[in-house]
């Protein structure tokens, strides 16, 4: 804890831009791995991107659940109707995201059917699961919710930017996760949680802030099946 700044004060501007300055080296990791950076400047390795492909496809058949383990808690707690209709729309895309993923696997020759889950995606299956329990508060999956969401969004739309040599196969790819429409869904997503963290108990913020650094901590290695680990 830095200590500096009130619970008050660090309210104004939202907690989770607090948070990612306290724990922006983190963040970087996760924003800007060596697998990204690799697609950004074009020298990233084919068979890297179909590894992360199915992996990734395996995680987002968990992560649809765990959406909507987070409306069933929107329904149940909170005093905004709009909230409910942002995690909703976020399962609709799911749906075109996983037929995305299926053709997409045609394309690159993946068999789905044959990927199997690697250590770090069946960690993090592992932690999203702990996460749909009744027990989680709201504020604790909406935070991690976000987190997810806003991970992928930083690190494609990096992957988009002037400049940048991503080869024209995964540009698509970049532009489902990277695009301006992605980006204001975050924004509402992290609206939402900074409202709710404004208005929680204490014990209730630490275990936010800790279930969003577990989040960074998991993208870093899901980064790392397909690029960096030994
Ligand atoms: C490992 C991981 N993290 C975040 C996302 C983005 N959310 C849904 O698609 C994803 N697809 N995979």
């Amino acid at each position: 804890m830095e200590g500096k700044e009130t619970r008050e004060e660090m309210e104004k501007s939202g907690m989770i831009d607090t948070w990612m300055r306290k724990h922006r080296l983190i963040y970087t990791g996760a924003t800007k791995h060596p697998f990204i950076l690799s697609i950004r400047d074009g020298t990233v390795d084919f068979e890297a991107f179909k590894t992360w492909l199915g992996q990734d496809y395996i995680f987002v058949r968990a992560f649809a659940p765990f959406v909507a383990s987070v409306l069933i808690k929107a329904w149940k707690e909170s005093d905004d109707s709009s909230e409910m209709e942002v995690i909703l729309s976020s399962m609709a895309s799911l749906n075109d995201e996983i037929a995305w993923f299926k053709s997409e696997a045609a394309k690159w020759g993946v068999q789905l059917s044959e990927v199997v889950p690697q250590k770090a995606n069946q960690d993090y299956c592992r932690f999203l699961e702990s996460l749909m329990s009744p027990d989680v508060e709201y504020t604790v999956a909406i935070t991690a919710f976000w987190a997810i969401e806003a991970v992928y969004q930083a690190s494609f739309a990096l992957c988009l930017e002037d400049g940048s040599k991503t080869p024209a196969k995964l540009r698509e790819a970049c532009r489902r996760w990277g695009n301006d429409g992605f980006g204001q869904y975050c924004n509402s997503l992290q609206k939402i949680a900074n409202r709710h963290l404004g208005k929680t108990p204490d014990d209730v913020l630490t275990k936010a802030e800790v279930t969003l650094l577990r989040v960074l901590e998991h993208e870093v290695e899901f980064w790392n099946m397909s690029h960096g680990a030994a």
